[in-house]
């Protein structure tokens, strides 16, 4: 979590060891020495509020080394972290001080004891266990080419260019057909620009260069509320999309907005999806992170669009939080639908995606699923 006082990732870091009242050089070697830790220093000038998600997480991280604690409690913190990021973390946390105590909140153990870490114990009933290992049965994911392979794509992008205010392109003379009735499995590492792509079909951000349309309309020249029917989306930071104080109020606004005959009965349906039928009365923000998230995905899924944008919806979701979500995914599916999204964790791609949207350095390739992405450009990848 971060301040929200600081306007650039170096104010951020600083912000700890300027509140311990340090002396200026000492605060600045923290700032040196945490932003060198986490990979951040050709950033620190950049407002944190226009980070990445794998950024800002690493940002937190290095706010929290800047306070050079003796015991780091990582609450969940290899969730928008992409495979390189994670897989080094550890290491990077051992070489900034041996001596610091870390402890890892996460939903298994697997990953911290193969990186390294001494001791795990998983919490139930109230108490400390020797952890049970997770084994999680593959799906059977319905072949590419099943929905419907010779109907009209339903995402086109045309020469898309795009960059950031004040920042280098992100993309340049883009194209990309997404099929219908397909579950895309958006790919990437932290900073490749998967969010950013995602807002740009959803029409939340305009692209400089080229065209993209969505069933049929240009999104530039749609209006929003035409759009909207079209679509679903469930941002990286769910907790914030949510604008009403209970459940079915948010899954019925969707439906209500695009004149559904009953959007009761619809959000009812949708909370059902979800398996959070039973909480409809509860506001958004009461549910654990879990309920929260599965939350956001029935308002976005309430009036059947044809495409559903999950911006890494599944990360750090529990088992039955994540099977909940896996049947929402294959149920648009299973009505024609698409959805796109965004994912660090390879098991969760190879369990429901159809393809594999892999995007670095200003491209984007749609390929099968099991071709891993290589971590340089894409160029080894076959497209579809
Ligand atoms: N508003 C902004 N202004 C300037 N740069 C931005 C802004 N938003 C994002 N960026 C930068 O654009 C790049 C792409 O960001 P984006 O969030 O699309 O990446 P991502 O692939 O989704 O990353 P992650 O896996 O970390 O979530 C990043 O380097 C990010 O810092």
């Amino acid at each position: 979590m971060l301040s929200g006082r600081a306007a650039s990732l170096a104010g951020e870091i600083a912000f700890g060891p300027e509140n311990l009242g340090l002396p200026r050089s000492e605060i600045a070697a923290r700032l040196e020495a945490a932003q060198s830790a986490m990979g951040l220093s050709h950033l620190a000038h950049r407002d944190p509020r226009q980070l990445s998600g794998g950024e800002a997480q690493r940002l937190a991280i290095a706010s929290a080394l800047a306070m050079r604690p003796a015991l780091l409690v990582l609450d969940e913190a290899l969730t928008d972290l992409d495979r390189q990021s994670r897989d080094g973390l550890a290491d990077r946390l051992l070489a900034f001080d041996p001596a610091m105590t870390v402890i890892a909140l996460d939903v298994a153990a697997e990953h911290w004891l193969a990186q390294g870490f001494r001791h795990a114990a998983e919490l139930a009933g109230g108490r400390l266990h020797p952890p049970t290992p997770t084994i999680r049965p593959t799906r059977a994911i319905a072949p590419i080419g099943t929905g419907s392979p010779s109907a009209a794509p339903l995402v086109t992008i045309r020469d898309l260019g795009f960059a950031h205010p004040e920042s280098a392109p992100l993309f340049t003379a883009l194209d990309l057909s997404l099929p219908a009735a397909a579950a895309i499995a958006v790919t990437g590492p932290n900073g490749a620009g998967k969010s950013s792509l995602m807002r740009l079909i959803a029409g939340l951000m305009r692209p400089s260069a080229g065209e993209i349309s969505v069933a049929g309309l240009p999104v530039g020249a749609t209006k929003p509320r035409a759009l909207a029917a079209k679509l679903g989306m469930v941002f990286q930071n769910a907790d914030r999309q949510f604008v009403t104080a209970s459940l079915l109020a948010e899954a019925a606004l969707a439906p209500r907005l695009h004149g559904q005959k009953d959007p009761a009965r619809a959000a009812l349906d949708a909370l059902a999806a979800v398996g959070l039928q039973e909480s409809a009365a509860r506001h958004p923000l009461d549910l654990d992170n879990g309920g929260r998230r599965l939350a956001a995905v029935a308002a976005a899924i309430a009036h059947q669009p044809a495409l559903v944008i999950l911006d890494e919806t599944q990360r750090g979701l529990d088992p039955d939080h994540r099977a909940r979500l896996e049947s929402v995914i294959a149920a648009i599916r299973k009505r024609s639908g698409t959805v796109l999204f965004v994912c660090h964790d390879e098991e969760f791609v190879a369990r429901n995606a159809t393809h594999r949207l892999a995007v670095a350095a200003g491209s984007a390739v749609l390929c099968p699923p099991d071709k891993a992405q290589p971590a340089g450009g894409l160029d080894a990848l076959r497209p579809i």
